[in-house]
């Protein structure tokens, strides 16, 4: 009976790691959960349980501990870029490694007569995640290093200035047409640079992110499906390091509520909102010059 190894990989997921800035009484605190995932050439761990080329998982563990004191979080991007490396670096078997990180934001809280909030309060910002994944490939001078930023469960509604008509009918379409509804969903969009080298990863995200808001806020929409394309035209025409852009985006239906059964008018008014099942709406948008994605978004979550 023929049977192989198969596509393996190895790390550990999902370390809490917070740094807390505190050289000056005005602390900053960057809150990470961090993955890693080792691949290479490590056949032996899985056919003869040897482990002489396997660095624990507890060890990756503590390297995403360590360079968060020794390089530091000066944004996600550049710390996850940091262990990718070290992990190649430190396993002489690794032919790359992927880091996945989410960042959540911690505002600082309002104080009255303090300027810009507390110096070492702080309350969590939303349901909003900040994501990069960077993957490392190769090593040595052979080395390519990909980043894909991004951000997940960004929940945007806007109560008119989107239809839904002219679709494609048939004997089983029962949906009606509208030309006034709620828009909502809850998006994922991860944008791929062209080149991390040098960007200032905090401020582009604040950039794209404002972005994005301020498109689907403005565009009338006609489909979620052009209000994604809108969006990822918008990032792509304001940053121009940026190569694509994809979106993930579940729409979250708001249907009318039948209120004439009991005689009342419901115009646009009153909505139930149905958490599923709900349309799963995906797209990009790719720079006409943008290079191979290579392997930018190798087992990136739910794209394309
Ligand atoms: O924006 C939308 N796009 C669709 O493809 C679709 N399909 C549907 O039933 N409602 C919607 N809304």
């Amino acid at each position: 009976m023929g049977i192989s190894l198969g596509s393996n990989r190895y790390g550990k997921a999902e370390n809490r790691v917070v740094r807390i800035y505190r050289d000056t009484p005005r602390h900053t605190i960057r809150d990470l959960n961090v993955s890693t995932a080792l691949r290479g050439d490590f056949a032996r761990a899985h056919t003869d349980g040897d482990q002489s080329d396997v660095l624990p998982t507890d060890t990756q563990k503590n390297v995403a501990f360590a360079l968060a004191k020794e390089v530091g979080v000066p944004s996600p991007e550049e710390y996850a870029v940091a262990l990718a490396r070290h992990l190649v670096g430190a396993v002489p078997r690794a032919t790359g490694a992927q880091v996945r990180v989410e960042e959540q934001a911690w505002d600082r809280i309002p104080v009255e007569g303090v300027d810009g909030g507390h110096d070492h309060g702080f309350v969590r910002r939303g349901t909003e995640t900040r994501t990069v994944v960077v993957t490392v490939s190769g090593r040595d001078a052979d080395q390519r290093t990909w980043v894909v930023s991004g951000l997940e469960d960004l929940t945007v509604l806007k109560s008119t200035g989107s239809e839904f008509r002219g679709f494609l009918t048939d004997g089983y379409t029962t949906l009606e047409e509208t030309t006034d509804r709620v828009l909502a969903t809850s998006l994922t969009a991860r944008w791929r640079w062209e080149d991390p080298g040098g960007v200032a990863f905090d401020e582009a995200y604040d950039a794209v992110r404002a972005t994005l808001l301020s498109t689907f806020a403005t565009t009338y929409s006609r489909a979620l499906q052009e209000t994604l394309y809108a969006m990822g035209r918008a990032a792509l025409e304001t940053d121009p390091r940026l190569a694509e852009i994809r979106f993930s985006a579940p729409n979250k239906h708001h249907f009318l509520y039948d209120l004439a059964r009991f005689g009342i008018d419901n115009d646009g008014e009153v909505f139930h909102a149905a958490d599923r099942p709900y349309g799963l709406i995906e797209a990009s948008a790719v720079r006409d010059e943008a290079s191979d994605p290579g392997e930018a978004w190798t087992d990136v979550r739910s794209f394309l």
